[in-house]
């Protein structure tokens, strides 16, 4: 790779309010490096979440720049936009699977919104959905899952196009430390294989389990932790 590579994420004195509310962000300037795997921290209503919207597109910063995959975002049109979001994987805290589609249906969406057919890709799916322990769960609807089994659906459908980047809100919340642990883990392998991974936590014991980049919010301000 060449070393001009775009960073995934690039962020300069980015600000962001809501409405006429006070400024949840400040001056936030960071880099998400191409392959690289950090954490995103801090206390409740810190801005987490709206930091990720801010990456996701979903929200526009009030003032300052923000750059994804190389391109700065402001004034971009809507079909560019889709594209940049494809090369994404989400898994939402409210994990968003789709109530009509099947663990296996919502898992493959994003393999099926890419035109493959089913099966070049069901091999894949059923693998990844076994890793997950949801093997035996695949064909249940997702109002029928555990919130942990939700966890893991979610998980697996931001997983399974291996995005560019990987962004996960408290993606470990409901689910049990060993679970925790094997889904961090899960997370690296993907890093290894090219993915760049943002994962927002309050999880001190899980962020303990590895040295990597913690990115920390408070006040509206960022710091960088290497
Ligand atoms: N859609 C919205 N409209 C207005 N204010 C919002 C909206 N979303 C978030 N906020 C406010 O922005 C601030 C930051 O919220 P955000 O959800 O980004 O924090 P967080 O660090 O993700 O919190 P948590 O860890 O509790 O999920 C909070 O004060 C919140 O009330």
């Amino acid at each position: 790779m060449s070393g001009t590579e775009a960073p995934a994420v690039h962020f300069e004195n980015v600000g962001m309010r809501y409405g006429m509310g006070p400024e949840v962000l400040s001056d936030v300037s960071f880099e998400i490096a191409p392959r690289s795997f950090q954490f995103l921290t801090g206390p409740s209503g810190a801005g987490k979440t709206t930091l990720l919207r801010l990456i996701l597109l979903s929200v526009r910063p009030t003032r300052g720049l923000v750059s994804v995959f190389g391109e700065e975002v402001s004034g971009i049109s809507n079909e560019a936009l889709t594209g940049l979001r494809r090369r994404m994987g989400v898994v939402f805290q409210d994990f968003r699977l789709l109530d009509h589609l099947t663990t296996y249906e919502n898992v493959a969406l994003p393999l099926r919104v890419q035109g493959r057919s089913e099966t070049n890709y069901r091999a894949e799916v059923v693998e990844l959905l076994r890793w997950v322990g949801l093997g035996e769960r695949m064909h249940v609807l997702p109002p029928l899952l555990s919130g942990g089994e939700k966890q893991r659906a979610a998980i697996a459908r931001a997983l399974i196009a291996r995005p560019e980047l990987l962004l996960a809100d408290e993606p470990t919340g409901n689910v049990d430390p060993t679970l925790a642990r094997r889904l961090l883990r899960l997370f690296m392998e993907l890093n290894k294989l090219g993915t760049s991974v943002l994962i927002a936590t309050h999880d001190f014991g899980l962020m303990d389990l590895i040295d990597a980049r913690r990115l920390v919010l408070g006040d509206g301000r960022l710091r960088i932790e290497e």
